[in-house]
């Protein structure tokens, strides 16, 4: 399970954050949707500690993570796998090694284990014999799933994706859909993915969080979220332009503006 509890972030003068809680229960998969620049990344690097709160409180798994330290932090980081924007995979290692790479560095692990997990993980993503590839080899859907089963690796119990599908084809987010779905069923791991693609967000969420001037201010399974009459989730999901989200940093928003 994974809490975030009363959260505030100000990051560069803005409230990103803003007595913003949010809990995932175990097993469950859920999308967080926002506009662009809303602090969905910046939720999920308080999950993992990327990012500190000013004020609140973050648990995972029972733990309170703001008080981890060396070991037990690398412990939590072992239990989470974290599929980032853009996929990020090291240029100059294959692609073997970059799904090994945290293995290698952190875990005793022998060589042979890791190669057999490496080649299991790849297969749990769909990708066989791959693993003497560099990167600039492959297609960007290739390399979103390399950066999937870069993120199993460990044998996680939570992943965060952000953004999975984004700067892909539709079909290869579909793909790429499918396999959130997979990961899911087979590792039987508690999600969240982080997207503006409501698709992506229909095909994947158990439940749907919205997020927008700091809080969660709507959450639902995806028919609820569908059929919201919630105007600020309707102009969203429907992309509408004029609606009572605004572009500005001093909108008459529902929290006071
Ligand atoms: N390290 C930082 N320092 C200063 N400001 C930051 C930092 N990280 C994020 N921000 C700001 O916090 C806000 C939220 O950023 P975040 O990356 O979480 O947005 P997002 O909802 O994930 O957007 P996108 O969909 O575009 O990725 C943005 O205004 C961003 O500029």
């Amino acid at each position: 399970m994974i809490e975030l509890i009363d959260v505030s972030k100000n990051l560069g003068g803005k409230q990103v954050l803003d007595h913003m809680s949010l809990s995932v229960e175990e097993g469950e998969t859920k999308v967080i949707i926002g506009r662009s620049g809303v602090g969905k990344s910046v939720t999920l690097k308080h999950i993992v500690r990327l990012m500190e709160p000013d004020e609140g409180g973050v648990r995972v798994e029972g733990k309170d993570v703001l008080a981890l330290q060396g070991k037990e932090l690398n412990e939590l980081h072992m239990e989470i796998g974290l599929v980032f924007q853009g996929g990020a995979l090291f240029d100059s290692l294959t692609v073997g090694e970059n799904v090994g790479f945290i293995l290698r560095e952190h875990m005793s692990m022998a060589q042979s284990e890791i190669d057999k997990r490496v080649r299991e993980s790849l297969a749990l993503v769909g990708l066989y014999d791959v693993e003497h590839y560099m990167p600039a080899d492959l297609s960007g859907g290739m390399k979103k799933r390399v950066a999937l089963a870069r993120a199993i690796c460990t044998r996680p119990k939570i992943i965060l994706y952000d953004e999975p599908t984004t700067g892909v084809d539709p079909i290869t987010a579909d793909a790429i859909n499918q396999l959130i779905d997979e990961l899911h069923d087979k590792l039987k791991v508690t999600s969240i993915v982080v997207t503006h693609d409501m698709r992506s967000a229909y095909k994947v969420a158990d439940r749907i969080a919205m997020l927008y001037e700091g809080k969660i201010i709507a959450e639902g399974t995806p028919d609820e979220i569908r059929y919201s009459h919630d105007p600020y989730v309707h102009q969203f999901i429907t992309g509408a332009a004029h609606g009572p989200i605004t572009d500005g940093q001093n909108s008459n928003g529902r929290n006071g503006g």
